[in-house]
């Protein structure tokens, strides 16, 4: 095991982060952190990074205490508030980041892997956000560490340059480093990792496979054809979400779609074309959040 969690509580001014939580990361894997904004998902991993102290528990960095700097020797990490220094060129950022390991990653191959080849005689602040980001993410890898933390690294990254990042971090991952890793793009998790744990209010609420945390949920898509206003499905007792498509298609998030199925027949609900598939992580994650029960567009949405 590389890093972890025990029974850990932080409050900030009285006021709970995290209560009692408890997290391995184990060698070789890609874990997922997610969770809704405040589910307290950024004060974990600056407890693992040693950036902060718990109230109460345990936090272990390649067994030791994060605080000391000797565990964080081979952390490679990317805090969401982290900025680069604006008057240095790339290339100086990356060489004064590498000059602080025995093994650097050679520059120009650091470079060229996230693309940023051609903006190394550039001022760090005149970078893009995105060109930052991805510079944040370089520098995180260039000491060659057994263990990256990335807080949302894909923030404010276009399509082709999230694609370009994942893929980095997926070879990062193939020649066997682990990553902790959150974000808000459910499905970038969920190509990347084995392993995902959702912390919601402070607690994690799931921990396992993707698989697993789908299955705990077992949350299904009941849609259907019917001129009934969408709203009306709302109040069943195992909705989790409902959403109204176009050609008045209504699909219901259900916990339970043999009941939802029985229920429709049973009170003469006029419907037509029934489809039920497995929901995505996405929607099994919102259902354990509890955050489906609210307006349909949430249920939407890419971006929690
Ligand atoms: N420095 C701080 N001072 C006071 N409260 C804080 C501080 N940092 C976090 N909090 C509070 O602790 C809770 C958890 O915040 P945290 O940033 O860990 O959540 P998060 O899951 O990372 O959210 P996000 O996805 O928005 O980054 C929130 O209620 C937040 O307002």
């Amino acid at each position: 095991m590389l890093a972890a969690a025990r029974g850990v509580t932080k409050s900030y001014a009285g006021k709970p982060a995290l209560s009692g939580v408890s997290l391995d990361i184990r060698a070789g894997e890609a874990l997922g952190l997610l969770g809704p904004n405040g589910a307290g998902k950024s004060t974990l991993l600056n407890l693992l990074c040693g950036i902060r102290t718990p109230d109460a528990g345990t936090v272990e960095l390649f067994g030791r205490n994060p605080r000391e700097p000797a565990a964080r020797r081979q952390l490679g990490t990317t805090p969401q508030a982290t900025s680069v220094p604006p008057t240095l060129r790339v290339r100086e950022t990356v060489d004064f980041v590498a000059a602080h390991y025995e093994h650097p990653v050679p520059r120009t191959r650091l470079l060229r892997e996230f693309g940023l080849t051609h903006i190394a005689d550039k001022q760090c602040g005149g970078l893009s956000g995105g060109q930052q980001r991805r510079l944040l993410v370089a520098l995180a890898l260039v000491g060659r560490p057994r263990l990256v933390i990335l807080d949302e690294p894909t923030t404010g990254l276009d399509v082709e340059a999230r694609e370009n990042l994942w893929e980095r971090l997926g070879q990062y991952r193939r020649d066997g480093g682990t990553l902790l890793v959150t974000s808000h793009y459910l499905e970038e998790i969920q190509a990347l990792s084995g392993r995902v744990a959702v912390l919601n209010n402070g607690e994690v609420v799931a921990d396992g496979t993707v698989d697993q945390v789908r299955s705990r949920v077992s949350v299904s898509r009941v849609s259907f054809r019917t001129h009934l206003p969408p709203s009306l499905f709302e109040s069943l007792p195992e909705s989790a979400g409902v959403t109204a498509g176009g050609d008045n298609v209504v699909t219901v998030l259900s916990r339970d779609s043999d009941a939802t199925v029985r229920r429709l027949v049973r009170d003469n609900i006029p419907f037509s074309g029934l489809e039920v598939h497995t929901a995505s992580l996405e929607e099994a994650f919102l259902s354990l959040t509890h955050l489906s029960a609210g307006p349909e567009t949430r249920v939407r949405e890419e971006k929690l």
